[in-house]
C-alpha cells in the first residue's frame, strides 16, 4: 500500500504536536520515524491510523483520501497499528485475542454468526488457523491458550503484533516495538519486521532503538518538535548534522552502530 502524507498538522491546546508533515511511503518500503520524545512520532501514528483528526492536510493510502474516516473504516482499507505499550484485552486467551483482529475483515458477518450458520463455523474455523499461525509468527505459540494477562511483557507486545497481522494490513505501524523486548526477543521481531518486508507489506516503524533501527530501514524520516527535519537512507540520516544535534548526538557518531 502505498502511504501519502501532506501537510499534515495536529495541536493539543494550541499547541503542535505534528505541524506541516509531508512524507510518502512506497509499497513495500519499511520507513523508520526517529526523534527525540515529544517529537511527535506517536501523534503522527494517530493521525495515520485515524485514532486521532488532522487539523490540516491529507491523509491517502493508495491514492485515496482519508483523513476523514475513522480507525475502523481505514483498518478496514488494511491500515494495521501497534500501539506503545501493551493494550490486551483481558479474560480472552491469547488465541481469542489475535482471532478478535481478524474479525474485522470476515465476510460471513454478524447475521450468520448470530444463526450460527455453517458459512459462520467454516470462517471461525479459517480463522483459527490464521490466528495460530500469526501467533506461531510472533513467537508466541506456546502461550495461545493462556489468558492474555498472564503472558510476561515481551509476550504481550508480540501478542499485539499477531492481532495486527491477523487482519492482514497493507499498511503496517510499529510504535516502538522493541521496548521492553529482551535481546532474543528483539532478535526475533527484527526478523519477523525483515520477512514481512518481503512480503510486500509497507511498515512505519517508531523506535528509540536506533541500531535496531539503521538495520531494518530503507528510509529514515527524523521529527523534532513536529516537523521533519530530515529524510533519507540509513547512511545520509547517520551524517545528517541537524539530526546528530538535535537527536543522535556527538557520541552516535564515533560508535557507528548506533550503540551509545
Ligand atoms: N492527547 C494529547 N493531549 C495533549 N497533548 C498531547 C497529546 N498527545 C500528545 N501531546 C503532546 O504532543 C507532543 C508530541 O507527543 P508525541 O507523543 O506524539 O511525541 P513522541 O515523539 O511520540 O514522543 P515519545 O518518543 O516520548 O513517545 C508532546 O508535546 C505531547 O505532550
Amino acid at each position: 500500500m502505498r502511504l501519502a502524507v501532506g501537510g499534515v498538522s495536529r495541536a493539543f491546546g494550541g499547541v503542535y504536536a505534528v505541524r506541516d508533515v509531508s512524507l510518502t511511503v512506497a509499497p513495500g518500503e519499511l520507513r523508520a520515524i526517529i526523534g527525540p520524545n515529544g517529537a511527535g512520532k506517536s501523534t503522527l501514528f494517530a493521525l495515520i491510523g485515524g485514532q486521532l483528526a488532522t487539523h490540516h492536510g491529507s491523509v491517502t493510502l493508495d491514492g485515496a483520501r482519508v483523513e476523514r474516516l475513522p480507525a475502523h473504516r481505514r483498518a478496514r482499507l488494511g491500515v494495521g497499528v501497534v500501539f506503545q505499550g501493551a493494550r490486551i484485552f483481558h479474560g480472552l486467551t491469547a488465541l481469542e485475542n489475535v482471532m478478535v483482529g481478524a474479525h474485522a475483515t470476515t465476510r460471513a458477518g454478524f447475521l450468520s454468526a448470530a444463526l450460527r450458520l455453517p458459512a459462520h463455523h467454516r470462517e471461525e474455523r479459517a480463522i483459527r488457523e490464521r490466528a495460530l499461525t500469526c501467533l506461531d509468527r510472533a513467537g508466541i505459540a506456546d502461550w495461545a491458550h493462556r489468558p492474555a494477562e498472564e503472558l510476561p511483557l515481551g509476550q504481550q507486545r508480540a501478542l499485539q503484533l499477531a492481532r495486527a497481522l491477523c487482519a492482514r494490513p497493507r499498511l503496517l505501524l510499529l510504535d516502538e516495538p522493541a521496548s521492553g523486548l529482551r535481546a532474543a526477543e528483539r532478535e526475533h521481531l527484527a526478523g519477523l519486521i525483515t520477512a514481512l518486508r518481503a512480503e510486500g507489506l509497507t511498515i512505519l516503524l517508531v523506535e528509540h532503538d536506533v541500531a535496531f533501527v539503521m538495520r531494518l530501514a530503507d528510509r529514515i524520516t527524523v521529527l523534532d518538535l513536529g516537523r521533519v527535519i530530515a529524510d533519507g537512507s540509513p547512511a545520509e540520516i547517520r551524517e545528517n548534522p541537524r539530526v546528530i544535534e538535535a537527536y543522535l548526538g556527538p557520541s552516535f557518531v564515533r560508535s557507528p552502530h548506533g550503540a551509545s
